[in-house]
């Protein structure tokens, strides 16, 4: 049956406001916006009173990291990493990175979000949880090498171009992959060649942490700085989208700019672990895609992509010294058009022909009102839990605050369970 989304208004992709109704046909796009007349075939969808938003894309992150969330906090990222996260992680199954999975996926639709990038290990069992909860997404294997034999970092680096290739188009479409080493600094040069010829060859693309801090600096401890580096083992191209790019000099954000390569902006990442403040103004003005991204739940500690817009503009204007910096169109657009297009998938705006994916925000909290500027509501007031739907690919996920594809009660309960003994496992 057609979806009718009735009675809002709707955001359209030069953020102007409209009332209108969003018709999606049985292939979930839409296909009529307008003053529509409900047929007896429409299955409505009530938006009296609500903000039709596109759903927001959350452009970097380890879903399953949810199982870490509030394990360790308040601690640089070398040391958070290598003390406490990697230890514990090598402790996690492929059926406890299905129930982080879950979780999040429990969070991000009741946020909102429609879309996510996911770099970790056990891929096949997230693939599974985005076929059965309706989630879009790109996925790939992280791949990290150092500390391990030449061996063992060919496999890892086998697997995540196996992965690449088995799932892309997975889920009806809506899972797409790309090969994900996780930094230029954390895999050695002759994986990273692997990484990006095996890339090409399956037309996929790649994703990477980029510049997140001071220890990133020196990749392969020639002194050269990562942007060339990556720059000359192509890296960079404008299928790639980097996580974090905080610290980057001028000729960094000049090749990110040429190469087409979009950066995905982790605000609450970058305060929580000090990494540094994102010069996003500056990778805008020089024409960079700049995406939003929360990273893991273990460093923000949420997967509401509307605290990170809020943390985006704020932290911005900061970063540049200047209240008009980052204003909050650019987080708006940064949390939904630039994010699927950072990541190369459908989605990020209303307007016809558009995969139907979909949040529709209630107005009607005293936080919302008066109603002045709804872009500027998005950006600096609302909050996740004011999404009432979510609808991705034509398929509702969330109506009036009840998800349709997960039980939440047993998905809690099971992450809870599994997340405890992993961590005594791994102490
Ligand atoms: N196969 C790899 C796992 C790589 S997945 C991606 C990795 O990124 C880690 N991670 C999460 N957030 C960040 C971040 O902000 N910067 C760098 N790494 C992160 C995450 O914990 C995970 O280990 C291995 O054998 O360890
Ligand atoms: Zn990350």
């Amino acid at each position: 049956m057609p979806l009718l989304v009735t009675g809002g208004r709707i955001l359209r992709p030069d953020h102007t406001v409209e009332r209108a109704d969003v018709r999606i046909d049985t292939d979930g796009y839409i296909d009529a916006i307008g003053d529509l007349e409900q047929t007896e075939r429409d299955q409505p969808l009530d938006a009296e009173g609500s903000l039709v938003t596109p759903g927001l894309v959350n452009g970097h992150g380890h879903a399953a990291m949810t199982l870490l969330r509030g394990y360790a906090d308040d601690k640089p990222l070398d040391a958070w990493l290598q003390e406490d996260i990697w230890p514990t992680e090598a402790e996690l199954g492929p059926e406890d990175i299905a129930a982080g999975a879950r979780l999040a996926a429990v969070e991000m639709i009741r946020s909102g979000t429609t879309a996510f990038a996911d770099m970790y290990f056990h891929v096949p069992e997230l693939v599974d949880v985005i076929d059965e909860t309706g989630l879009r997404a790109r996925v790939g294997h992280g791949v990290v090498t150092v500390g391990k034999d030449e061996e063992a970092a060919a496999a890892d680096v086998d697997e995540a171009l196996d992965i690449a290739a088995e799932y892309d188009g997975a889920a009806d479409g809506r899972v797409r992959t790309a090969v994900m080493p996780h930094a230029p600094h954390t895999v050695d040069t002759e994986s990273l060649e692997r990484l990006v010829a095996g890339a090409d060859e399956r037309d996929v693309p790649l994703h990477f942490h980029f510049n997140e801090t001071e220890s990133y600096l020196d990749p392969d401890g020639t002194g050269e700085r990562p942007g060339a580096y990556a720059d000359r083992l192509g890296l960079l191209d404008d299928s790639s989208w980097a996580a974090h790019g905080v610290h980057l000099t001028g000729d960094e954000i000049d090749r990110l700019a040429d190469t087409g390569t979009a950066v995905v902006h982790c605000p609450a990442s970058n305060m929580k672990l000090a990494s540094g403040l994102a010069p996003v103004e500056r990778l805008r003005e020089a024409g960079v895609t700049v995406a939003l991204g929360t990273d893991g739940a273990a460093s923000n500690n949420d997967l509401d992509m509307f605290d990170e817009m809020r943390d985006a503009a704020m932290v911005g204007k900061l970063a540049a010294d200047d209240a008009s910096a980052v204003p909050a169109s650019a987080v708006v657009e940064m949390a939904t058009r630039a994010g699927a297009d950072a990541l190369g998938l459908p989605g990020g705006r209303i307007a016809e022909g558009e995969p139907a994916d979909l949040a529709v925000v209630d107005l009607s909290g005293a936080h919302l009102t008066p109603e002045h500027d709804l872009v500027s509501h998005l950006a600096y007031a609302a909050r996740g839990s004011d999404v009432r739907h979510t609808v991705c690919d034509g398929e509702v996920l969330l109506r009036d605050g009840e998800l349709l594809t997960l039980d939440p009660a047993a998905v809690k309960r099971e992450a809870d369970e599994r997340a405890r003994e992993a961590v005594e496992r791994a102490s």
